[in-house]
């Protein structure tokens, strides 16, 4: 992944708590926002944080079309949403403690020599009482999910499954992209939750799989970078014939339907399939 930040460039970030995040159409206009427009870099140079927690606009809807591919972080307190958004944003933890309170963070990335630009929302909060509409907000506004649950910490993992039940709710019938990420996995001697288990839940609750480690950066960009490759497959399912489409290798077509047909014919193959398929986060 090639990304428009330049080493060295990342701070100082500017604070843009006054910079409304997504809103409806007929809202102003992205560049009257002062932002770049979606597909190009952003002239900036690192990720920008974009807004405080809990201030984003209850305008903020699934299908605006000011943010092309919003990325919602959901997930137990203290499993590292923060960290991981922080990692994605290539954020030191000096820069943390000067940016405290920061919850949005857009990024262009070059994914197989396509730029895309992604805001990562780090919006999730603890259920408070009369306040359910932020929940729901933020499981209805995203265009791809991930859900993180801690290694080293089972309540979270049986979190994890619920809200991808709520998420299954909120979002009937939308074929959208969640990725399982089960982060702190560098916490081997602290494991409560095996791999085995992360993969079997992603598999029963068809979803993608990755284990992280936000501390020392591992597999984050490989996370982001399958965010990006699921919501490409899912926009190239629903393109009728692009021509990106149209280059896609006859092997590869030919192992798509023969995945098909097999998926087809047993139950118990098709478990077996997509456990062997959820954690490749560049197919579908
Ligand atoms: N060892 C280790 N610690 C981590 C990792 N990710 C996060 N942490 C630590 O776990 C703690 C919680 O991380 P946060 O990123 O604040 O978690 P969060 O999910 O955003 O928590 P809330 O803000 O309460 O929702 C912090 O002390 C982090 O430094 C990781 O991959 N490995």
């Amino acid at each position: 992944m090639t990304l428009n930040t330049q080493p060295g460039t990342k701070s100082p970030l500017r604070r843009r708590a006054s910079t409304p995040l997504p809103r409806v159409p007929g809202a102003a206009p992205r560049a009257e926002l002062g932002h770049p427009q979606l597909g190009q870099t952003s002239s900036e140079p690192g990720a920008r944080a974009l807004a405080p927690r809990g201030s984003w606009s209850s305008e903020s809807s699934a299908s605006s079309s000011c943010w092309e591919h919003r990325v919602v972080l959901l997930g137990d307190p203290g499993v590292g949403k923060t960290s991981l958004a922080n990692a994605f944003a290539g954020i030191q933890e000096r820069d943390v403690l000067e940016q405290h309170g920061e919850a949005a963070y857009e990024r262009t990335l070059l994914v197989d020599g396509e730029e895309t630009t992604l805001l990562v929302m780090d919006t999730w909060e603890p259920e408070r009482k009369g306040e359910s509409w932020r929940r729901n907000q933020c499981l209805q506004m995203g265009n791809a999910y991930v859900i993180v649950y801690s290694i080293t910490d089972r309540s979270s993992f049986e979190s994890a499954s619920e809200l991808r039940i709520h998420l299954r709710r909120a979002r009937q019938a939308e074929d959208i992209p969640i990725i399982l990420v089960g982060n702190k996995s560098d916490l081997v001697r602290c494991r409560e939750v095996s791999i085995e288990e992360g993969r079997a839940c992603a598999v029963v609750f068809d979803c993608k799989f990755i284990e992280t480690s936000a501390a020392l950066q591992h597999n984050v960009d490989e996370l982001f970078e399958g965010v990006v490759r699921q919501l490409r497959l899912r926009r190239e399912g629903k393109e009728p014939a692009s021509s990106h489409r149209r280059k896609e290798s006859l092997s590869r077509k030919a192992r798509r339907f023969l995945d098909r047909l097999v998926a087809r014919n047993s139950s118990k193959v098709t478990l077996k399939a997509r456990s062997k398929s959820c954690h490749d986060l560049s197919v579908l």
